[in-house]
């Protein structure tokens, strides 16, 4: 079965999504819709499409059968309703919204409706070293995970991407990957915050997550880390621990140093995983399965986003308050 796809958001998630559907993927994208017009007509060009600035247009033409959400954090609650209010299948960018609140509304959306309609682009899951640590964890012989490193830093960042944003946006990446990895939830977090490159936005800063079960994961997020871009993560059990994210490109010997490349962008380091997130989500929409990261995921994600923001402001640990997991995404 062919699906049409419309695509909301032609920035830098948009642009990589549209041409993954199209050129690698073999995917009839029906139309790009973006605020900024030119840039839904320059990647509907390329793409061959139509754009438009009217993204429920595209949501409620009777030819698009599914939605992919790739514009800007504070507009996906809108776009997620629209789609589910007319049953059409979503892959959503993360953050599912930038507030649990906005979160639990699509969630409640999504209930009403009694099936689950929403991906959210959690794409770390679809990463092939996240992947081997899962299984390594999984494998049972380290033993059980007892502590977990994260480092993740963006080269740059706007003067806009401020110390709460920098949490919804990117350490909710790790939030996510935590809760997958363990299979268990977040009851606590704390926001930690020392020197920092700018005087009104603490970057870098340190989070730490614990888990129900007593596992504790810190989190160093550095938005503005200048040389390039990284995310690496270690587990440390009983018997051992597994490590990923360690530069691994080619190795040059010159004028007595040692050189090796570190990736310029997510998109460069995370390719693989979006083209893998697309294809299964595509898989699902044509069978009516969907088994990816679910609205719950999305919404578990930005409860614990809003209890480390919380910490932020108190500068100590603050408790998580997620309520139980509902039948649907059991
Ligand atoms: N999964 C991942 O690794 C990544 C996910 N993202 C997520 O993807 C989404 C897009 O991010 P980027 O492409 O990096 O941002 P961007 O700033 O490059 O593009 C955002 C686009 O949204 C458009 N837009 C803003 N308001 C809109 C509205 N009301 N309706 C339609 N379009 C609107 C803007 O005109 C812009 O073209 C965000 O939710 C972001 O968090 C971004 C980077 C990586
Ligand atoms: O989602 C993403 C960006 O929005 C965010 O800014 C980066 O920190 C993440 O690594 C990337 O995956």
């Amino acid at each position: 079965m062919s699906i049409r796809i419309g695509l909301i958001g032609a920035g830098a998630m948009g642009v990589h999504h549209g041409e993954t559907l199209a050129f690698e993927l073999g995917c009839e994208v029906a139309a790009v819709a973006d605020i900024d017009l030119t840039r839904a007509a320059a990647l509907a060009d390329r793409i061959g499409t139509e754009a438009t600035d009217d993204p429920i247009s595209v949501i409620t033409d009777a030819d698009v059968d599914a939605v992919v959400i790739a514009s800007a954090d504070s507009t996906h609650e809108p776009y997620a309703l629209a789609c589910l209010e007319l049953g059409k299948p979503v892959l959503c960018e993360k953050p599912l919204a930038p507030q649990a609140s906005a979160a639990g509304r699509i969630l409640a959306a999504e209930q009403e409706m009694g099936r689950r309609l929403i991906q959210v682009g959690f794409m770390r899951r679809y990463d092939a070293d996240y992947r081997r640590m899962k299984a390594a964890l999984e494998a049972g012989n380290l033993g059980s995970p007892l502590l977990m490193h994260c480092v993740h830093r963006n080269p740059s960042a706007g003067a806009d991407f401020h110390s709460a944003w920098m949490i919804t946006s990117s350490v909710s990446h790790e939030i996510d990957i935590l809760r997958w990895l363990t299979g268990t939830e977040i009851v606590e977090a704390t926001a930690v915050h020392g020197r920092s490159v700018l005087e009104d936005i603490h970057d870098p800063q340190l989070i730490l997550l614990r888990t129900s079960d007593g596992l504790v994961a810190d989190v160093e997020f550095f938005a503005r880390a200048h040389y390039g871009y990284e995310v690496r993560a270690e587990l440390v059990l009983e018997r051992g621990t597994v490590s990923m994210g360690m530069p691994s490109g080619l190795q040059v010997r010159t004028d007595n140093q040692l050189v090796t490349p570190v990736t310029p962008g997510f998109v460069e380091r995370f390719a693989p995983a979006y083209r893998a997130q697309l294809r299964d989500w595509l898989v699902a929409v044509r069978s009516g399965r969907q088994d990816g990261p679910s609205a719950w995921d999305g919404y578990a994600t930005a409860v614990v986003a809003d209890a480390c923001i919380a910490s932020q402001s108190s500068g100590g640990p603050v408790p998580v308050d997620l309520p139980t997991r509902p039948a649907l995404y059991h």
